[in-house]
């Protein structure tokens, strides 16, 4: 391969994933910066997660877009697999959740429509993420979104078994039955998500078996400080039948999200540049 470890100067550890350590990097010629994430081999093949990772880099290497983490390439040593990974800036999206509590509807509405227009992408492309969750989600330099972590994303349709490790708050009722699901699987995690960035905890969250129970039965409320356009939204992500869900094209045209995202933009704009006087 045409990458190797000498090519790079490792800067600080950025923190650990579950398989791994994630380092900023700097291709030595081009200076280019960027993520290096680095696994074990052998806690690879003890986790038994190499489709996993074989998956996470032949998926992530050929998506390429905006609100997507890119994945520019990859070589590996005796010990070690190193995925050269684009670097976000402003880290992961869940501390910032954490920190803030909750976001204003506008940035919740801006981070949604991100979240569709990244995962009407991966659809057009037959790959359905499956694993949409703060947690998977990293913050650019300008605050957008980037998808991360590929690594549970499978090609439509499937039935494939998802060893349950994590959270089982984002799992749609399809694949708690574990029967056949589709693309659709990725707009009730979006209703999730967007459930937890206006109300900052998830709509599930309880007992591992009260969850699973509370996901098959679509049973959640929606607390009142909550607009009555975004509930509608949530309410048309969150059903239990998936040809039943609001699909990514409509989520783009739902008034929340026009309300909010025209007001969201200007707002972005005006924290990451003053306005010259
Ligand atoms: C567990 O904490 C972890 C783990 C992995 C990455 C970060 C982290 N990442 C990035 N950016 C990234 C990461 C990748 C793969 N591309 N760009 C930025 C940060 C900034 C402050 C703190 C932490 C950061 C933390």
């Amino acid at each position: 391969s045409q990458f190797h470890l000498g090519m790079f100067e490792i800067g600080r550890p950025l923190g650990k994933g579950k398989f791994g350590r994630v380092y900023l990097a700097r291709e030595r010629k081009s200076r280019f910066v960027c993520a290096l994430k680095v696994l074990y081999k052998n806690e690879i093949r003890n986790g038994g997660v190499e489709k996993q990772v074989r998956r996470e880099i032949e998926i992530q290497s050929n998506l390429r877009h905006p609100n997507i983490l890119q994945l520019y390439g990859y070589f590996h040593d005796a010990k070690r697999i190193f995925l050269i990974l684009e670097y976000a800036g402003k880290g992961e999206l869940y501390k910032h959740l954490q920190r803030e509590k909750r976001f204003p509807e506008w940035k919740a509405a801006l981070y949604i429509s991100q979240m569709a227009l990244a995962l009407k992408f991966c659809h057009k492309k037959h790959v359905i993420h499956r694993d949409i969750k703060p947690e998977n989600i990293l913050v650019g330099i300008h605050g957008e979104l980037k998808i991360a972590d590929f690594g549970w994303s499978v090609h439509a349709p499937s039935n494939r078994r998802k060893t349950m490790c994590g959270t089982l708050d984002y799992l749609p009722p399809e694949i708690v039955r574990e029967q056949w699901y589709s693309g659709k699987v990725d707009l009730w995690s979006l209703g999730v998500l967007m459930y937890e960035f206006l109300v900052g905890q998830a709509p599930f969250e309880d007992s591992i078996a009260l969850t699973h129970r509370r996901i098959v039965r679509c049973e959640y409320t929606v607390p009142q400080f909550v607009s009555p356009e975004a509930k509608d939204l949530i309410m048309k992500l969150l059903v239990v039948d998936p040809e039943k869900r609001i699909s990514l094209e409509q989520v783009q045209e739902h008034p929340w999200i026009i309300k909010y995202c025209v007001e969201g933009e200007r707002a972005s704009m005006r924290k990451s540049k003053p306005t010259k006087v």
